[in-house]
């Protein structure tokens, strides 16, 4: 509550910091970044918010998306509704979690609190190989809501192997190969903060995890096409591809026994000047067309990288995407407000997604086709 001694605010003024009846701003992502670079290290906050050189990919993610424009279809009487499955696996909403590392710095629940936030909303969260929790203590977390693994290959083939079986023990429903990390992305900020995970924080999944390695000491050696078809035919779980920017390797990744393929630029930490997610999707979606997945049924496609708005979304599900996932939004609710701070990320984006669709008389994700949208400036696709 205010305090008597505190003076009113003028009209348009920002409250201040200390002001306890601040409301984190959990739908104005900007000001919610701005409220998480508060609570966070400046390296921890540089290692989040940062990308690869000049970070100009960076920069031109959440623009992209706004390089096209959605045509409204009216007169439908639309009620949306955000449900759908992913892999068969039933959700409540097609806007998941990324997978992004190292969430115990942003929180000391760190990855735990972002499960319980997913599990809340009815979101599909992909947990990191480079999470400060195991993946036993990750899915105990909540452990019927669903959840994908995502999978670094590690140094030595056993301990890779390893993981992909634990994860299936575990209960988790799918592995994601990111195979956008042959080295690491040159990350002018971290190399100049010589950015390590903080003492006291554990990569809990690694062979030595009271380490404190730097960024790259445990980061992965390249996938190849023979791995996606091994890990495929060796693991129960369906195999997904993260990090794909081109029709051709798409095709690739499915012949080869992948399940979906993942658009994605690594939120611009790996290539600058990289094609955004919101220019190659249309590309993978039409080369996939067509192809089958190990159990019968057509390859998905996702997509992730400057997500920000209900409308990205729903620009994303016209493009082909069958879900569309957030990193560094996720990381600001998770720094700013724990666990109930992700889950109003997701909720307040779901909930602007599913107003775009009503206003766009589209009724479930199936709906948003490719007639929905054009390129800005009127020209034709
Ligand atoms: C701090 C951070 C850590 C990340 N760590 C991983 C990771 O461990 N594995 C992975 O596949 N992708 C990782 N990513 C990439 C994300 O999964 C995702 O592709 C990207 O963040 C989406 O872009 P956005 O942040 O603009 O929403 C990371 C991204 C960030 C920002
Ligand atoms: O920082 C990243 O983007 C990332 O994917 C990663 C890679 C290796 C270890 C930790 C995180």
């Amino acid at each position: 509550m205010t305090g008597l001694t505190q003076r009113r605010r003028e009209p348009g003024e920002e409250p201040r910091p200390d002001d306890p009846d601040r409301e984190p701003p959990y739908l104005d992502l900007d000001r919610l970044e701005a409220r998480a670079r508060e609570v966070l290290a400046p390296p921890v906050y540089d290692y989040y918010a940062g990308g690869a050189e000049t970070e100009s990919s960076v920069q031109e993610a959440p623009q992209a998306w706004r390089s096209w424009r959605l045509r409204p279809r009216v007169l439908r009487a639309t009620q949306a509704d955000l449900a759908t499955t992913l892999l068969g696996t039933p959700v409540g909403t097609p806007i998941g979690i990324a997978p992004w590392a190292y969430q115990g710095m942003a929180h000391p629940d760190g990855e735990l609190a972002t499960r319980r936030a997913a599990a809340r909303v009815g979101a599909l969260m992909t947990v990191s190989t480079s999470a400060t929790h195991s993946v036993e203590e990750v899915a105990a977390a909540a452990p019927d809501a669903p959840a994908w693994f995502q999978l670094y290959r590690q140094h030595s083939p056993e301990h890779t192997a390893d993981l992909a079986r634990r994860a299936g023990a575990a209960g988790y429903r799918a592995l994601v190969l990111t195979v956008d990390l042959p080295v690491l992305g040159r990350r002018r900020r971290d190399l100049r903060n010589d950015f390590a995970l903080p003492a006291g924080l554990r990569m809990a999944n690694h062979p030595a995890p009271d380490d404190r390695p730097a960024l790259s000491a445990n980061a992965s050696t390249s996938w190849t096409f023979d791995d996606i078809a091994r890990f495929a035919e060796i693991s129960d779980l369906p195999v997904v591809v993260k990090g794909v920017l081109r029709g051709d390797d798409a095709v690739a990744c499915a012949r080869a026994g992948a399940s979906a393929i993942w658009v994605s630029t690594h939120g611009g930490r790996q290539v600058d000047l990289v094609v955004p997610s919101a220019h190659a999707l249309p590309e993978v979606v039409d080369a996939v067309r067509g192809e089958v997945a190990p159990d019968g049924s057509d390859v998905e496609v996702y997509v992730d990288g400057g997500v920000r708005a209900g409308s990205d979304a729903l620009v994303a599900l016209a493009l082909g995407a069958r879900a569309v996932f957030l990193g560094r939004p996720t990381a600001w609710g998770l720094a700013v407000g724990g666990a109930d701070g992700v889950a109003a990320v997701l909720t307040g984006l779901s909930e602007e997604l599913a107003h775009a669709m009503t206003l766009c008389g589209v009724a479930t994700p199936h709906d948003a086709t490719p007639d929905l949208v054009v390129r800005a400036g009127w020209l034709p696709r």
